[in-house]
């Protein structure tokens, strides 16, 4: 099965106030259409992972490879390109423009990328919000909608440009369980009927327990 994401040898510190070595050496990797989930205390550098898996901290060493290619090092405006393509991001709180409508929000990292017209765009991020049974609300303002309906514009919008992974940092700690739940059906569908990879870090464990692969973390480090 290929591989979609690959960290070798992972090594974060934090320099301020005094040195702390918070990612210790971190090599594992994410398959084709496997659904990971990444567990741990808090503080145990579940958050600080994540923030370089999607590209968006490059203060560390060791390697980050997506679809293996090496990512590590190359400059931003690329890295940028690349986290528009490959990464779609799904965080605790949903981070919707509440003057925009659902479907303008869901638009938005497509136009970003510039590479399709406004009608593929608005076709595409239509066809998102039918998959995730939200196309009734495309033209309502992202504001006056529900707090599961807006988890789930936001995982429309984190799909809208056919990423290879979709990582999430407590997307249903906010929800509640029957939303939580509604969450976690789209993301099992969305690995068995477009094979995404998903890596979700969560404090669940019910739902951690229903994905492929329990990822472990303690004090910096994958133990299991
Ligand atoms: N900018 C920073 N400077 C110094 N230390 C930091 C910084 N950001 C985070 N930390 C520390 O790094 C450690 C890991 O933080 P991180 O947010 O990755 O943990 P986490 O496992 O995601 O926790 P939680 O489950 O509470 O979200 C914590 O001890 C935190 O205090």
């Amino acid at each position: 099965m290929s591989i979609v994401l690959e960290t070798k040898n992972i090594n974060k510190h934090f320099r301020k106030p005094i040195d702390f070595h918070v990612l210790k050496d971190i090599s594992f990797n994410v398959k084709k259409g496997e659904f990971t989930s990444i567990m741990g205390k808090s503080g145990s550098g579940k958050s600080t992972l994540l923030y370089i898996l999607s590209t968006m901290d490059t203060d560390y060493d060791g390697e980050l490879f997506l679809n293996n290619e090496l990512v590590t090092g190359k400059p931003m405006q690329e890295l940028s390109k690349i986290r528009n393509k490959y990464i779609g991001f799904v965080f605790q709180f949903h981070y919707l423009l509440s003057e925009f409508s659902v479907l303008e929000n869901v638009m938005l990292p497509a136009k970003k990328l510039a590479e399709k017209s406004h009608q593929e765009i608005e076709h595409e991020a239509m066809m998102k919000l039918k998959m995730l049974k939200i196309d009734h609300l495309a033209k309502k303002r992202a504001s006056r909608i529900s707090g599961g309906e807006k988890q789930r514009v936001a995982i429309a919008r984190a799909l809208i440009n056919n990423p290879s992974i979709l990582m999430g940092d407590e997307p249903t700690g906010n929800l509640d369980s029957y939303n939580s739940e509604n969450v976690f059906q789209i993301f099992k569908q969305l690995k068995e009927e477009e094979g995404l990879s998903l890596l979700i870090v969560t404090h669940d464990l019910d739902f951690a327990k229903r994905t492929d692969r329990i990822i472990q973390m303690e004090d910096g480090r994958i133990i299991n």
